[in-house]
């Protein structure tokens, strides 16, 4: 039985660090535990032109202790409106790493996202000529399709599509959580990956319904059903180089997930790696996280692999009930793992 393991030092390919008193609660934790983390644009309003993102990059490494060395890698939410040569300056000049599609009101911050994938052709076409991944938030909004269906119906309805017309687009299909979507990484060009949650590889919708309606186990997408869950579990455990860590850590306060109408996200940053690597462990796949937590992420996005190692060691870990004013994932639970660095 392995009780240590030593790793290249791990990114976080999907999180929401927020802005002002949340983003200085948060960021350390995403700092302590990864070299570099894609931070997502939705804030409000949403990181857009280039002066922004560079102005919220300053924001991030403001909030992160000095001590931490920490790359923060900043996206580009794309609209309607986006202009083609505002992204390729961005990404030529360093600041945006990637840009993201949100389907407009597809999840939180998403009301000023992309109405139609034809909206944007011109600026998808550039992406593909200049090597910018586009990073996608993959439901249908349509309110005629199934919450539990939203993610299968995309592929369907808009990624199959678009994998077809621009093969040599890179994207990153993120935060997947359905065998459909799994299996359609599997089968598609080598420009396209997935990212995957800690909680999409630990809960199925169960642990969101049963014995009480549970706010904090609530993200979008949503847990589906078990053998999905399954599905992604394989998918992340398997090695393949097409799926990576994205943590999708998504804060909210306690009293707006605990209410009428409950925001969407999970705030996992504080003990991701703890709760990834309990996964794999269950699996008997620990030989495969470091190709899943600090290989296959840099080599799609083309960027050098970290220096440096960090080590998790058996042993316990008690999430604590609460963090500041927000709910960590595995909330009064022991993880059998511990980061020790
Ligand atoms: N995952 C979530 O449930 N929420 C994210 C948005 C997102 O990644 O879809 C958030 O920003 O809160
Ligand atoms: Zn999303
Ligand atoms: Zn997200």
């Amino acid at each position: 039985m392995t009780d240590r393991l030593t790793i290249r030092r791990p990114d976080d390919w999907h999180v929401h660090l927020r802005d002002g008193a949340m983003l200085t609660h948060v960021a350390p934790y995403t700092a302590r535990q990864f070299a570099r983390a894609i931070v997502m644009p939705n804030l409000s309003p949403p990181v857009t032109s280039v002066a922004e993102g560079i102005a919220y990059r300053e924001r991030i490494v403001a909030a992160v202790p000095a001590e931490l060395d920490f790359t923060p890698l900043i996206v580009a939410y794309l609209t309607d409106h986006s202009d083609a040569d505002e992204l390729a300056r961005g990404h030529r000049e360093g600041v945006f790493t990637a840009a993201k599609l949100y389907p407009a009101h597809a999840t939180t911050g998403s009301a000023h996202g992309v109405t139609d994938v034809a909206n944007i052709m011109g600026v998808l076409e550039r992406m593909a000529d200049i090597g910018m991944p586009l990073l996608i938030h993959g439901e249908v909004t349509d309110t005629h399709v199934d919450i539990f269906d939203r993610e299968a119906v995309f592929i369907e309805r808009t990624l199959a599509p678009l994998v077809a017309r621009l093969p040599e687009l890179k994207i990153v299909f993120e935060h997947i959580t359905t065998a459909e979507a799994a299996q359609f990484v599997a089968d598609a060009p080598a420009t396209v990956a997935a990212t995957i949650t800690p909680q999409h590889l630990h809960i199925n919708r169960n642990a969101m319904l049963v014995g009480g309606i549970r706010p904090h186990a609530y993200c979008l997408p949503v847990a589906k059903r078990e053998e999905h869950r399954l599905a992604v579990r394989a998918a992340a455990t398997s090695g393949s180089p097409k799926y990576f860590l994205g943590t999708d850590s998504a804060p909210h306060a306690v009293h707006t997930k605990e209410a009428s109408c409950g925001c969407a996200g999970i705030f996992n940053a504080p003990y991701a790696l703890e709760s990834y690597v309990a996964a794999f462990d269950a699996d008997g796949a620990l030989d495969k996280f470091e190709g899943f937590a600090s290989e296959h992420g840099p080599r799609f996005y083309g960027l050098p692999l970290n220096e440096g190692t960090i080590t998790l060691e058996r042993g316990e870990t008690q999430v604590p009930d609460r963090i500041g004013e927000v709910v960590p994932f595995h909330a009064g639970e022991t993880l059998g793992w511990k980061l020790v660095i």
